[in-house]
């Protein structure tokens, strides 16, 4: 599949394949960057920060490690990250996420679409859109409730198709079967393909 978001989506999954495997969580990579509009090669993006599971210390998820790396990078608090994101006319914040933003942590933990939500704090517009390369299993939470929740904060979402075995491969592999899990999670891919 040549889409050019593909590139991104291989960077997420090399970002992804940092992270230490566990069996309660999925190894996730995420990419910050400033697009301009209408620049259709995409050569004058800017990557603002990155991000993967666990990168960070304690139970962190690749999203939320992305915004923390940009935060303490430019000295401010993690919940204050928005304040510090760049508003440029004619450019736009997009995040690539191997994997779709988590609308719930079995944790308790604040979900990413939270914190990708927050970035629009004070009349912002913060991150305008998400890519993702696959949606998330049902492992953990059941129905993913993440691009729902992204549209009903009027943020865009686009699945990026083409790399789902390789992305949920490494997400599970801490789990306890792993190659069952991805075989059920591309089964279920392919009987709702249009309901991504
Ligand atoms: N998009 C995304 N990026 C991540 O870095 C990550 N680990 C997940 N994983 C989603 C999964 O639903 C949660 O990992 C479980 O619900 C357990 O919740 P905790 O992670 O312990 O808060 N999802
Ligand atoms: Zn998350």
């Amino acid at each position: 599949n040549n889409s050019p978001h593909t590139p991104f989506m291989q960077k997420c999954i090399e970002l992804a394949e940092k992270s230490p495997p566990r069996p309660t969580n999925f190894r996730v990579g995420a990419i910050l960057l400033s697009r301009k509009d209408g620049d259709i090669t995409f050569s004058d993006d800017r990557i603002l920060s990155t991000g993967y599971t666990m990168e960070l210390a304690g139970n962190t998820h690749a999203e939320q490690c992305c915004f923390a790396n940009y935060a303490a990078v430019h000295k401010v608090a993690d919940d204050q990250v928005a304040g510090a994101l760049p508003v440029e006319p004619g450019r736009k914040l997009v995040m690539y996420v191997s994997m779709e933003p988590c609308g719930k942590r079995l944790s308790g933990n604040a979900p990413c679409v939270q914190r990708i939500t927050k970035t629009r704090d004070g009349g912002r517009e913060g991150i305008h859109k998400v890519y993702f390369g696959v949606k998330e299993p049902g492992t953990f939470v059941g129905e993913s409730e993440g691009c729902k929740m992204l549209s009903a904060a009027g943020i865009e979402w686009e699945h990026v198709p083409g790399l789902e075995k390789e992305i949920l491969s490494v997400a599970v592999a801490g789990h306890e079967n792993p190659e069952e899990e991805v075989k059920n999670a591309l089964g279920k891919l392919e009987t709702n393909a249009d309901q991504i």
